[in-house]
């Protein structure tokens, strides 16, 4: 018996990026229409059925004067967020190889305020990612008083940690060697600690010398990633905050290194790394969803 022929949805263009191994999938949504649901962000984010990416990032029109986009930053588990540091030089790379801009310096507005990027004529971009967030109930985090470490319980072990927000929270530890650090077992707790009531992103730092350090990020909403740009902001914050760090630092993460460079209080941090294009595809959205895990149409690659 043949099967009903289930109504098909649009086709939606995309572009899958990464920044150091953290990998997008990139939504232009000014020239094609794009209604989002959570349960479809899974779908698309799972690495089998989907797409598969650690976030959705959705380039919109700008919502405010004087800025040049809007984009949107969705985790894998569809919680949409406020800040993605590798997402934002892929947003940059993006918008200017799809022609939605000639500029090398982009106002960009997200979920949290305005930042600026610069692509370089290497190709790699340069975001001033905003002064870092440190006083608790901001991060938000769950604690008296701003201190440099903070002792958190995590099943009856305590752990010491800076919270810090780059415009989404952070909790840093500091680490003797990241290979070795339980990220896969403490990062979930700590992820979705109570002190942490919007959750938090969990890095693992591990300091070399004044100018270089590893790090490994527990990501809220995606699991452990490659990379991750906010992340190795808030543990060059944090290291510089414990004494340990200078105001210019080459982070390695398991997919690469990135130059994070902060003055100290009140002023930005800055960051600067590669994005990469890796294919352009498009897929055939289900015409509706009806809550029920669905498989969208293979999605369909053309290497660009
Ligand atoms: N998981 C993060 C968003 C992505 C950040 C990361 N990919 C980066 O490069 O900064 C959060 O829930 O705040």
């Amino acid at each position: 018996m043949s099967q009903p022929r289930r109504e098909q949805g649009p086709l939606l263009r995309f572009t899958k990026m990464h920044g150091l191994g953290n990998d997008f999938m990139v939504v232009d949504a000014i020239s094609q229409p794009f209604r989002l649901r959570p349960e479809m962000i899974r779908d698309l984010a799972d690495r089998h059925f989907g797409v598969g990416f650690d976030q959705l990032l959705v380039v919109e029109p700008p919502g405010l004067p004087d800025v040049d986009f809007r984009y949107r930053i969705f985790n894998a588990d569809g919680s949409e967020v406020e800040q993605c540091g590798n997402g934002a030089r892929c947003f940059a790379r993006f918008v200017r190889d799809q022609r939605l801009t000639n500029k090398r310096v982009i106002r960009v507005q997200t979920a949290k305020g305005v930042i600026e990027l610069k692509v370089n004529r290497d190709g790699s971009v340069r975001v001033n990612m905003g002064v870092p967030e440190l006083n608790p109930p901001a991060i938000p985090f769950a604690a008296e008083q701003r201190k440099p470490v903070h002792t958190v319980e995590v099943d009856g072990q305590e752990v010491e940690l800076t919270a810090v927000s780059m415009g989404n929270p952070h909790g840093v530890l500091v680490v003797a060697d990241v290979d070795q650090a339980p990220v896969v077992t403490l990062g979930p707790r700590l992820e979705r600690h109570p002190r942490f009531p919007a959750r938090a992103n969990i890095g693992f730092l591990q300091v070399l010398d004044q100018s270089h350090a590893r790090l490994r990020v527990f990501e809220r909403g995606s699991g452990e990633t490659l990379a991750c740009g906010s992340g190795a902001c808030a543990a060059v914050v944090a290291g510089q905050l414990r004494g340990l760090l200078g105001q210019r630092v080459e982070v390695e993460l398991r997919g690469g290194r990135l130059l994070i460079e902060w003055q100290g209080d009140g002023a930005p941090v800055m960051m600067e790394g590669p994005a990469t294009t890796v294919f352009e595809g498009q897929l055939r959205l289900p015409a509706e969803t009806s809550g029920r895990r669905r498989r969208p149409a293979r999605a369909q690659r053309q290497r660009s």
